[in-house]
C-alpha cells in the first residue's frame, strides 16, 4: 500500500473517529430523531412538575378532545391522557431501559471477547448465540411471565438475554476486522495488555455497529413492552403504561377514536425514531470500517522450546535456531541465529520474501493466527522468552522491546489524538499520572524533533504527514524506555528526505540512550550509515552475519555479494541500473541444497546436494556457502 493511499484510508476513519455523535449531527435525519427521543426521555423525567397527576379524575370531562385544559384529552375517567403518556413513558422507557442494558452489557462483552480472543471462547460464544438466537423469544417471554405474573423487569431482562446473542455477533465480526488492524498490533507490541486494548483500542471502534444495533433493539423492545401492557402481562392498572394505555384505547374505539392517536401514536413514533437512528448511525459510521487491514496482528502463537543450545554470553537479545511457521505448517524462517549486545544496531537485510518480518515477529510473538515458533532460545536481557506466558511477554513487548513499522499512520488509532495515544503509553509503562503523563508525552515528542509538541499532540493520525506520524509512533515506542528498538523498514512508506532525517533521529536516540536497534531493511545505505553488524537472510535462512565494515569490504555469501553488486546506490551514473536476475524462492518450494543455487554463478554439484550448514571464521564472521568469496577470511 503507498504512503498517499493509506493516509487516504485512514482519514476517512479517523475523521468519523471524532465521534458517532458528531457524525450523526450531521445528518438531519439523525438529528430529528435524537431530539424527539431526547425530549421525550426529558418530559417524561419531568411529567411531575408538567402535568397533572395521572390519576386525577375529571369526570366533567370524560372521553374529551384536545383542549386548553387537556392538550391531548382525556380517558374513561376523564384524566388527563398527556400527563398518563408521560407518566407511562416513564415506566415503558425503565424497562426498555432494562432490557437496553442487559442486552448492550452480555452482547458487547462476549463479542468482544469471543472475537479478540478466537478459539475455544469464539466457538463457545458462537454456539451459545446461535442457541439463543433460534429460542423462540415470544414463548419464553410468556414462561418468564407466568413465572413471575405482571413483573416486565423479569420479561425484560429475558428479551435482553435472547436479543444480546445478536450484538454478541455483530461485535465479534468488528472485534476480528479491528484486531488485525495496525494500530491494534502496535498497542499489543506496546506491550498493552488485553483488557486494556479491548477498553480503549477495540470497544471505540465497533461503537458505530454497536450504537445502529441499540437503536433498532430499542424500538423492538419498546414495541415487545407495549403489547405486553396492551395484553394485560405487564403493568397494572390504575398505574399508565404505554400498552395500557392503547389497550384503553381500543376499547373506546368508536365512543373516542381520538384517544389510539397519542397513545399508539407515542409509541409509534418513537419506535420508528429508534429504527431511523440505527440506520443513520449505520451509514454515519459505514466508513469507519474502510481501514484496510494489514498483515501484522494479534495472535496467539504456539512457542515450541528445542533442545538446549547456548545462548551468547553478555548479549541482549540473543536468538538460536529459530523456526516460524505458518500454521498450515509451511516453514517462513527456518534456523536463524543472531545476537543483538547492548547499544548495538544490526542491520537484517535480504529481498523481500527473504523471512526478515517473520524472524523479528517472531522474537516478539507476534504472528498470523496459526504460525508457531520454534527455537533453541530467545533470550532478552538474560531471560529465556520462550518459556513466558502472554501476559509475562506484554512484559517484554513495549518496556523492554519496542517496535516501529512500515506504516506510521496505520499503526496509530484513529479514533485517539497523538497526545492521548502517548499519554496512555507513557502512563502504561510508568504508572505516571496524567498530568506527569501529558508532559512526559510533549518530551517525547520534542525528543523526536517535532516542532510545537504541543499542537502535535493536539491532532489526530489523518492530520499528520508520513514523516511526522513515523516520529510519532517512535516516540510512543520511546515511552516505556525500550533497551531495544526494532525498526521494521521504518522509512519505507516515506519519501527520500524524511527518509533521511528519520534514520539521523534513530542514530541520534541510540547514541543518547545507549538503546539497541535492530533495522529490517533491504537498503545496504542505510546499514552502512547506521548498523554495526549485517544478517544477510535468504529464503528463511541466514546465509551470512558478520561487521559492516567487514561485509562492504569482503562479502563471503554470492547472494551478499550480487546483492551489493544490485546496490542502486553504488551504481555508476550513467550506467544500467544493476539487477539481481531470478526471484527468492516462495516458502515452501525451497530447494534442498543450497536455496541460492538457482541464481548462484558459482553453483557447483556439491552446492545442490544437501542441506548447506553455516560456518564462522575466526573472527566469527558467519556464512552459509561451500564456497566463500575471495577475501573471506578463513
Ligand atoms: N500472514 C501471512 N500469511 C502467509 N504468508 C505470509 C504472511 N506473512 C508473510 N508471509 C510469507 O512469509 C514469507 C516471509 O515474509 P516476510 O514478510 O517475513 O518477508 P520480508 O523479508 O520481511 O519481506 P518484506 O521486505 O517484503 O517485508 C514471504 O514468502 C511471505 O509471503
Amino acid at each position: 500500500m503507498s504512503a498517499g493511499s493509506a493516509v487516504t484510508g485512514v482519514g476517512s476513519t479517523g475523521r468519523a473517529g471524532g465521534g458517532v455523535v458528531r457524525a450523526v449531527a450531521r445528518r438531519p435525519l439523525g438529528v430529528v430523531c435524537v431530539a424527539w427521543l431526547g425530549l421525550l426521555v426529558l418530559a417524561c423525567l419531568l411529567a411531575g412538575w408538567l402535568g397533572s397527576s395521572p390519576q386525577e379524575q375529571d369526570l366533567e370531562a370524560v372521553y374529551s378532545g384536545p383542549s386548553a385544559a387537556h392538550w391531548l384529552g382525556t380517558d374513561q375517567l376523564g384524566r388527563d391522557l398527556l400527563s398518563r403518556v408521560l407518566h407511562g413513558g416513564r415506566v415503558s422507557l425503565l424497562v426498555v431501559g432494562v432490557a437496553l442494558a442487559v442486552h448492550v452489557v452480555l452482547g458487547v462483552v462476549l463479542g468482544l471477547v469471543a472475537g479478540y480472543r478466537r478459539g475455544l471462547v469464539d466457538r463457545i460464544v458462537s454456539r451459545l448465540a446461535d442457541l439463543l438466537l433460534s429460542a423462540p423469544a415470544v414463548v419464553i417471554l410468556l414462561v418468564v411471565l407466568a413465572v413471575f405474573p405482571h413483573n416486565e423487569a423479569a420479561a425484560m431482562t429475558t428479551l435482553g438475554v435472547l436479543s444480546s446473542a445478536g450484538l454478541a455477533r455483530v461485535v465479534r465480526a468488528s472485534a476480528i476486522r479491528v484486531r488485525e488492524e495496525p494500530y491494534v498490533a502496535a498497542a499489543t507490541v506496546a506491550g498493552l495488555g488485553t483488557v486494556r486494548i479491548l477498553v480503549r483500542h477495540v470497544l471505540p471502534a465497533v461503537a458505530g455497529p454497536v450504537i445502529s444495533l441499540v437503536s433498532l433493539v430499542a424500538g423492538s423492545a419498546l414495541l415487545v413492552e407495549a403489547s405486553l401492557g396492551f395484553l394485560g402481562l405487564g403493568t397494572q392498572p390504575p398505574e399508565p403504561s404505554w400498552g395500557g394505555l392503547i389497550a384503553d384505547a381500543s376499547q373506546a374505539i368508536y365512543r373516542q377514536p381520538w384517544m389510539l392517536v397519542p397513545t399508539g401514536g407515542v409509541v409509534a413514533v418513537t419506535a420508528v425514531a429508534c429504527a431511523l437512528l440505527g440506520d443513520v448511525v449505520r451509514d454515519a459510521t459505514d466508513d469507519r470500517a474502510t481501514g484496510e487491514p494489514l498483515s501484522w496482528r494479534r495472535m496467539r502463537t504456539r512457542v515450541v522450546a528445542r533442545e538446549s543450545r547456548e545462548p551468547a554470553a553478555l548479549c541482549l537479545l540473543s536468538v538460536r535456531d529459530l523456526t516460524v511457521r505458518l500454521a498450515d505448517g509451511t516453514p517462513v524462517v527456518d534456523g536463524v541465529d543472531f545476537d543483538v549486545a547492548a547499544g548495538q544496531a544490526l542491520g537484517l537485510v535480504g529481498e523481500s520474501g527473504c523471512g526478515k518480518t517473520m524472524a523479528v515477529s517472531g522474537v516478539l510473538r507476534l504472528l498470523p493466527p496459526g504460525a508457531t515458533v520454534d527455537a533453541a532460545t530467545i533470550t532478552f536481557d538474560g531471560r529465556e522468552t520462550l518459556g513466558l506466558t502472554e501476559r509475562e511477554m506484554v512484559g517484554v513487548r513495549g518496556r523492554g522491546i519496542g517496535y516501529i513499522g512500515q506504516d506510521p499512520v496505520a499503526s496509530l488509532d484513529p479514533l485517539f489524538t497523538v497526545g492521548d495515544q502517548l499519554v496512555e503509553a507513557v502512563r502504561h509503562h510508568t504508572g505516571a499520572t496524567r498530568r506527569q503523563a501529558r508532559a512526559k508525552a510533549l518530551e517525547l515528542l520534542a525528543a523526536v524533533r517535532l516542532p510545537d509538541p504541543a499542537a502535535v499532540a493536539a491532532r489526530y493520525p489523518h492530520e499528520l504527514s508520513g514523516g511526522m506520524a513515523q516520529r510519532v509512533s517512535i516516540a510512543r515506542a520511546l515511552a516505556g524506555e525500550p533497551r531495544l528498538l526494532i525498526a521494521d523498514e521504518p522509512t519505507t512508506a516515506l519519501d527520500v528526505t524524511v527518509q533521511a532525517e528519520i534514520l539521523d533521529l534513530l542514530r541520534d536516540l541510540r547514541s543518547r540512550t545507549g538503546m539497541a536497534l535492530v533495522l529490517v531493511t533491504h537498503d545496504w545505505g542505510v546499514v552502512a550509515d547506521t548498523c554495526d553488524t549485517a544478517v544477510v537472510m535468504y529464503a528463511g535462512q541466514v546465509v551470512e552475519n558478520t561487521g559492516v565494515a567487514e561485509v562492504f569490504a569482503a562479502p563471503r555469501h554470492p547472494y551478499t555479494e550480487a546483492l551489493l553488486a544490485a546496490n542502486p546506490a553504488a551504481a555508476e551514473p550513467g550506467s544500467r541500473l544493476p539487477v539481481l536476475p531470478g526471484a527468492v524462492p516462495a516458502p515452501g518450494h525451497w530447494p534442498t541444497g543450497c536455496r541460492f543455487a538457482l541464481r548462484c554463478p558459482h553453483v557447483t554439484t556439491e552446492c545442490v546436494a544437501a542441506p548447506i550448514q553455516s560456518t564462522s571464521d575466526t573472527a566469527g564472521a558467519v556464512s552459509r556457502c561451500l564456497h566463500p568469496r575471495a577475501g573471506a577470511r578463513t
